[in-house]
């Protein structure tokens, strides 16, 4: 039967990886890019389709930072596919990252080394802003967009004797301490990266709680670090290409340092192969790459909670009220004066 995959932010990096890799092993998937640039998506499109002529990719139109493209994407895809087999929730932000150049010297002579190198703590922090949406642009992309886009898909994606499964590309720099259950969108932090993708592991464990009796799984990655567009906002490319060689010494020592786009999508293109009676709801899927080279998955145990999962779904679904009653407001407000 062909598989239905959704997979969001899929124009650039890792997700475009991820759909190229997917296509090698199924050809006769259905693909649907869900991307915000429709120009970028179908330049993405007409890459996959140069490797993969007889494929089939389709492309929506998905902003995952605002609410109303959620909902609009979410019509489309219900009226184009009756079920959905895999839904990639990878679209992601790090705005205005800034690097603690001090902290990354005073860290090269600690014990602490390796650690600082595959997880960045206390290396980075963020400029976050409000969206149009009145939500923090980085919750709101990362993690607020793709959960309402998953109740709004619940009738694809619970369907009587099918499984569904969702992958969060998460990260290794999601930190308990970095999020706060008194301020989910960390409005008063600076780092709404690590908290986003903090906040992703714990709803994912949430949803598996809820979901799993209705036939849908949801499983966390982390893809190591990659030169992405992401990453290019942190450093520029230019130095990155400068520090290749301390780089790949470092992947010796770590492995997480993953560095390409198709070495990243490891772990997500794994968990395609893999069946849902073997996924582990507290295991976060590293995507690693040897000194060698050689590509593997390893699962870790995430520092996530049933309690603290539990209290994030419930603010979670609060918020989804508040914004559908707000968005019903705007509207009415619109009509009411012709615009
Ligand atoms: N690179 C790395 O080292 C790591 C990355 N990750 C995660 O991997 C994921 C993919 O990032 P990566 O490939 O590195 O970076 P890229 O910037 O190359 O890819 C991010 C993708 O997300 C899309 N996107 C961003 N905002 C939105 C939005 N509001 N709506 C829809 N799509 C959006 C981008 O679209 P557009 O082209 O229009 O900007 C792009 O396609 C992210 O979630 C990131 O946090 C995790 C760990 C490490
Ligand atoms: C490698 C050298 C010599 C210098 C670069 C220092 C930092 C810029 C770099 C070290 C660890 C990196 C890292 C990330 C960003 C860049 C670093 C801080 C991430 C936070 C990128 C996004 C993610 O999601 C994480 C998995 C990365 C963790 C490591």
């Amino acid at each position: 039967m062909e598989r239905i995959v959704i997979v969001t932010g899929a124009n650039s990096g890792i997700g475009l990886a991820l759909c190229d890799r997917l296509l090698t092993v199924d050809s006769h998937l259905r693909l649907c890019l869900a991307c915000r640039n429709m120009q970028r998506a179908h330049a993405a499109r007409s890459t996959l389709l140069t490797s993969h002529p007889d494929a089939r990719v389709d492309v929506v139109h998905l902003d995952v930072g605002s609410v109303q493209s959620v909902l609009t994407a979410a019509q489309e895809v219900q009226s184009r596919y009756s079920r959905i087999d895999f839904l990639y929730l990878n679209a992601g932000i790090m705005p205005n990252p800034q690097v603690d150049i001090k902290a990354l010297f005073k860290g090269l002579f600690s014990r602490n080394v390796i650690n600082m190198f595959a997880t960045a703590e206390g290396l980075l922090t963020q400029q976050d802003r409000l969206n149009s949406d009145g939500l923090q642009e980085v919750f709101a992309t990362n993690l607020f967009g793709h959960f309402l886009l998953i109740k709004e898909l619940e009738p694809l994606l619970c369907q009587p004797s099918h499984t569904s499964r969702i992958v969060w590309t998460s990260s290794s720099n999601a930190r308990r301490s970095a999020f706060s259950m008194e301020d989910i969108q960390h409005t008063h932090g600076t780092e709404p990266y690590s908290s986003s993708k903090y906040a992703s592991d714990l709803l994912s464990l949430a949803l598996n709680r809820h979901k799993n009796s209705q036939g849908l799984f949801s499983s966390v990655v982390c893809p190591g670090l990659v030169m992405t567009n992401l990453t290019y906002g942190i450093l520029p490319s230019f130095f990155w290409t400068l520090i290749m060689p301390i780089m790949f010494l470092i992947r010796i020592f770590t492995n997480t340092f993953t560095l390409t786009p198709h070495n990243g999508a490891e772990a997500l293109h794994w968990l395609f192969l893999q069946k849902s009676e073997s996924l582990d709801p507290r295991a976060k899927y590293h995507s690693l790459t040897s000194g060698l080279g050689t590509n593997y998955t390893q699962p870790r145990q995430m520092d996530v909670d049933d309690g603290m999962s539990e209290v994030l779904y419930e603010k979670l679904l609060e918020l989804e009220k508040g914004v559908r009653r707000k968005l019903t407001e705007r509207n009415a407000d619109k009509e009411t004066h012709g615009q």
